[in-house]
């Protein structure tokens, strides 16, 4: 079996070219959606994705305000900044580029962002609609994970979803959203025993473990859909997953590639909860819907 690669680029491209459309209505109705974006202290890899996610924004027509903070800020001038945007009735989405700087406490800055205006999904409370299968607001990369399955018609219902990470961002989210969809879900981590022995029963697996072509061949049921997640640098430097990719084309039925799979379907997504935000602000004016 050679897997079908599932291209994140691809898929992102067609899902920018409808949220153009969308934009272009709601300014017709005289909004602009827009997200603030905060990036503090020099992570290169962290520029990159803000880099990409103001070209992805501009592109679609989303105003974009990117706040860049110094490296040594301190957790209540970072949090000033979020409380400022919070009552800025002009913006719809505000989000704190992660990793932050060690003296400050990450998930005190996520909690801090008000639920309606977090596009990334990360606050408890839009964590907890999710685990509730009331989603109000889903975290980007899970999300995206989840378009390729609606895209490629890959069903979940009784499926035995198997992911390798537990991390607030992905593995549990992606967790609670394949629950939601009658998926029978395991997570595993790095104190899971016998862990390939679990991979191998995996229907899909979903590698966000963040080591370097970790999962083989010999992990992978034949014929599993397998998500790559992983973004990491070989010792040449190489950007490469979690999966070993050519040994794991070999026997999966689906495949996402490192570059070009699951990355770019997180940046797709972004745009897509802002402007879904950015529409509920319009359903309120016409006394429709509550943004919170
Ligand atoms: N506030 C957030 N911080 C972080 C998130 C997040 O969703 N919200 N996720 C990651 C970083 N990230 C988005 O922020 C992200 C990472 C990678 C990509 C991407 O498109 N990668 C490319 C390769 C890029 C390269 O060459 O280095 C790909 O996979 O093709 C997009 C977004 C952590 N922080």
């Amino acid at each position: 079996m050679v897997a079908k690669l599932l291209d994140g680029k691809k898929l992102a491209m067609e899902i920018r070219t409808h949220l153009k459309q969308r934009v272009q209505e709601l300014k017709q109705k005289g909004v602009t959606p827009k997200l603030v974006v905060i990036l503090v202290g020099n992570d290169s890899a962290s520029r990159i994705y803000v880099r990409n996610k103001h070209r992805a924004a501009q592109k679609i027509g989303i105003e974009t305000k990117d706040i860049e903070l110094p490296q040594e800020i301190t957790e209540n001038e970072l949090l000033a900044y979020v409380k400022k945007y919070n009552e800025d009735d002009s913006v719809h989405g505000i989000l704190v580029q992660l990793p932050l700087p060690a003296q400050i406490n990450a998930e005190k800055i996520t909690h801090a962002i008000a639920p309606a205006k977090d596009v990334d999904g990360f606050h408890p409370v839009n964590i907890g609609h999710l685990f509730m299968n009331d989603p109000h607001a889903l975290p980007c990369t899970p999300h995206g994970i989840m378009q390729f399955f609606k895209k490629y018609n890959i069903s979940l219902m009784g499926k035995h979803a198997v992911i390798v990470g537990r991390s607030n961002i992905v593995g549990r989210p992606m967790a609670a959203m394949m629950l939601n969809n009658d998926a029978t879900v395991t997570i595993t981590h790095s104190k899971t025993k016998n862990l390939s022995e679990l991979t191998r029963q995996a229907d899909i697996l979903i590698a966000a473990i963040g080591q370097a072509e970790f999962i083989k061949k010999t992990d992978v049921k034949p014929g599993a859909v397998v998500i790559d997640v992983g973004m990491n640098r070989n010792d040449k430097g190489k950007l490469v997953g979690d999966v070993d990719q050519k040994e794991v084309a070999e026997v999966a039925s689906y495949l996402t590639p490192v570059p070009g799979g699951v990355g770019p379907m997180t940046i797709a997504m972004l745009m897509e909860q802002t402007v879904k935000f950015a529409e509920r602000g319009v359903q309120n004016v016409d006394g429709e819907v509550s943004n919170g």
